[in-house]
């Protein structure tokens, strides 16, 4: 609850952040690390990750830290440097996240505290324009990412500690990444929406699963923020899909990563940053863990009235306005 912010301590424990290359993963890191918290960035692109260690090395105040095995250690680490370190993975591949987690625990020697799964990619278009390569990268990037990451390092974890009682397990915690397309998919998102309810119905199973193995499960529902996916989406993206997103504001995803620490540290497991995503996230309350759940009842029955209306002022209406059916063309 808001009055304890003991729940979310990345001090002088490790992180791995998939998904860290850019934009709110490469931030996390960042953060992580100004906290004197070890991170581990992983994503495909290795100058990009080069990229960031420098930046979350100048951008801190450290002296020197080894960075990853790939590449020559530039300076020789003291005991009380975090680690800085980065993993070259495509994580859409299970085979490759195996040896990911293989090279984590064996190699490094470090079994994360926190995993961050921020790996995700939008190509926001009108169903009949996608093609099945982005179809697929849908399901690759949003889901598959988040699955083969968790289930990969769920079993290597279990096979390191094979024997142990799991009343010693240490508290992991696993925070994944849906949006607030998930509980209110709309026009322009057929190739991310359902894979981010996806992802926050893998939340909602793995918090149950997992929770004898003392592990924690959150879900961040988030709106729009300013990094490079999303300028990078911004190009293919309706006119319509603008018009209905405009609550919507794109925050820094530096502001974003530090919402979504705060609402960690109260002890929040579904995360919204920001208020129309929170208010479109009471249609979907369910099984979700709820904050000031009395509350979000009660707006809730308000929600439900004033829904039908807004749907149609906010959502119909603009659709009518600015989506003119193209007449198929001749084959
Ligand atoms: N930006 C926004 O408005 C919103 C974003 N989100 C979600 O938040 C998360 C972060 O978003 P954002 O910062 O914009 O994302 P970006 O597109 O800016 O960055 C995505 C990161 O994921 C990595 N990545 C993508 N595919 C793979 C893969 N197969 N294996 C390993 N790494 C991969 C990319 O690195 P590389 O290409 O080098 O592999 C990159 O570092 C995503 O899940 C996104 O869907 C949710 C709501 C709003
Ligand atoms: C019931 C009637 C409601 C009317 C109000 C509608 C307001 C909708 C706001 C939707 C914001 C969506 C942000 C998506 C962020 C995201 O995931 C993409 N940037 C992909 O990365």
């Amino acid at each position: 609850m808001w009055f304890s912010k003991n729940n979310f301590n990345p001090e002088y424990k490790t992180a791995v952040v998939f998904g860290a290359s850019q934009g709110l993963g490469a931030d996390i890191a960042l953060r992580l690390y100004q906290r004197k918290c070890g991170v581990v960035l992983v994503a495909r692109t290795e100058d990009k990750l080069k990229e960031q260690v420098a930046r979350i090395r100048n951008q801190t105040t450290s002296v020197s830290q080894s960075t990853s095995a790939e590449s020559s250690s530039e300076s020789t680490p003291t005991p009380l440097d975090p680690l800085l370190e980065y993993s070259v993975c495509d994580i859409a591949d299970y085979d490759s996240c195996v040896k990911l987690w293989d090279h984590l625990l064996n190699t490094l020697e470090v079994d994360p505290d926190f995993v961050f799964c921020c790996a995700g990619n939008s190509v926001p278009k009108l169903f009949g324009d996608l093609t099945g390569k982005e179809l697929a990268s849908g399901v690759n990037t949003n889901y598959l990412t988040a699955a083969n990451a968790v289930h990969s390092g769920f079993k290597a974890v279990l096979q390191k500690n094979a024997g142990e009682l799991i009343k010693t397990f240490k508290l992991r915690h696993v925070i994944l990444f849906s949006s607030v397309t998930a509980p209110f998919p709309f026009i322009g998102y057929s190739q991310y929406a359902p894979m981010k309810a996806a992802v926050s119905a893998l939340s909602l199973v793995l918090r149950q699963e997992l929770m004898s193995y003392n592990y924690r499960v959150s879900c961040v529902y988030a709106g729009n923020f300013a990094s490079e996916g999303f300028y990078e989406e911004e190009k293919t993206k309706p006119e319509i899909t603008k018009v209905i997103e405009g609550p919507s504001d794109a925050m820094s995803p530096l502001d974003c990563c530090d919402m979504i620490f705060d609402k960690l540290a109260k002890g929040y497991d579904s995360i919204y940053t920001d208020f129309i995503g929170w208010v479109l996230g009471l249609s979907v309350l369910g099984t979700q863990p709820r904050n000031w759940g009395f509350f979000q009842v009660l707006m809730l029955l308000l929600f439900l009235i004033a829904e039908p209306i807004a749907f149609i002022i906010f959502v119909v209406l603009p659709i009518r306005k600015h989506l003119q059916p193209r007449v198929p063309v001749k084959q």
